[in-house]
């Protein structure tokens, strides 16, 4: 089995959500963490939550949607760890309508956080993985990205990208010893799915998420699970 002990964490969109537990998960494991958000505030009561685990943690702000702010975050991480062993890109954005009453701008934004925020992370952090002869790379995709759904047509493109960038990145990297780990959650109980109809405790929580990803990053590293489905076991319509 892998230990996670003392490894660094980049984790995007970390304040909340899947994201939040992730980092908490792995700080369990005495994983030093970096987590990224644009909102300072957030950052700050995250920080606070990772702050009882016994690890390091640092917040950076940054938009997914900016490559300076990326490069930045980056760097920061390096600066403070001297290493980065596990990348999670899970900062993400869905935006729900009819194919007819999607903009181009929908499109856009949902492109420029759910793909180009995970293409210059992966770019950014690559190198030094290939450099340290190590990394593992956390793609937070969606089951949108097996089966879209009517009204999540470009949500469903933008997952369906990042599918396609991981599986290929997956392929250059495994050579360097890196893992890339494809994950397609199917609804899960947080802020991005809205007003929820179902009883939140049939859901999938985002704890159960991280555990999921924990699980996976402590298989031995000559193995990986190149991708997976998470589903709730009471019967959705997704
Ligand atoms: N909640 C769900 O049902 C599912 C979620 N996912 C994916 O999981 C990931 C996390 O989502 P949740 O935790 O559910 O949502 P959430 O809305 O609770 O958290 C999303 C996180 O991404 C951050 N974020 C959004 N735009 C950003 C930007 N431009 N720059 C930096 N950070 C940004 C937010 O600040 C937040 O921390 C997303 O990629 C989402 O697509 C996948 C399948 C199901
Ligand atoms: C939000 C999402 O990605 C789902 C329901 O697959």
């Amino acid at each position: 089995m892998e230990n996670l002990h003392n490894k660094v964490a980049l984790i995007t969109g970390g304040s909340r959500g899947i994201g939040l537990q992730i980092a908490k998960h792995l700080a369990a494991e005495g994983v030093h963490i970096a987590i990224t958000g644009r909102n300072f505030n957030h950052l700050e009561d995250a920080v606070d939550e990772l702050s009882t685990f016994d690890v390091e943690v640092t917040a950076i702000v940054c938009d997914s949607v900016n490559k300076e702010d990326i490069q930045a975050a980056v760097a920061h991480t390096l600066e403070t760890f001297e290493r980065i062993d596990i990348l999670v890109n899970n900062a993400g954005i869905m935006h729900n309508s009819s194919f007819l009453d999607t903009t181009e701008e929908d499109l856009m934004n949902m492109m420029a956080v759910n793909v180009f925020g995970p293409f210059h992370f992966m770019q950014e952090v690559l190198p030094h993985m290939i450099a340290q002869k190590s990394g593992d790379i956390v793609n937070m995709s969606s089951m949108s990205a097996v089966n879209a759904g009517p009204t999540s047509s470009a949500y469903s493109a933008s997952k369906f990208a990042l599918s396609g960038l991981s599986d290929g990145v997956m392929r250059e990297m495994r050579q360097h010893n890196i893992r890339t780990f494809l994950i397609h959650p199917s609804a899960v109980l947080t802020d991005l799915i809205g007003e929820v109809t179902l009883d939140p405790e049939t859901m999938t929580h985002p704890e159960d998420i991280a555990e999921v990803i924990i699980s996976q990053l402590k298989i031995n590293r000559r193995t990986f699970v190149r991708t997976n489905q998470i589903w709730a076991t009471n019967p959705t319509k997704l």
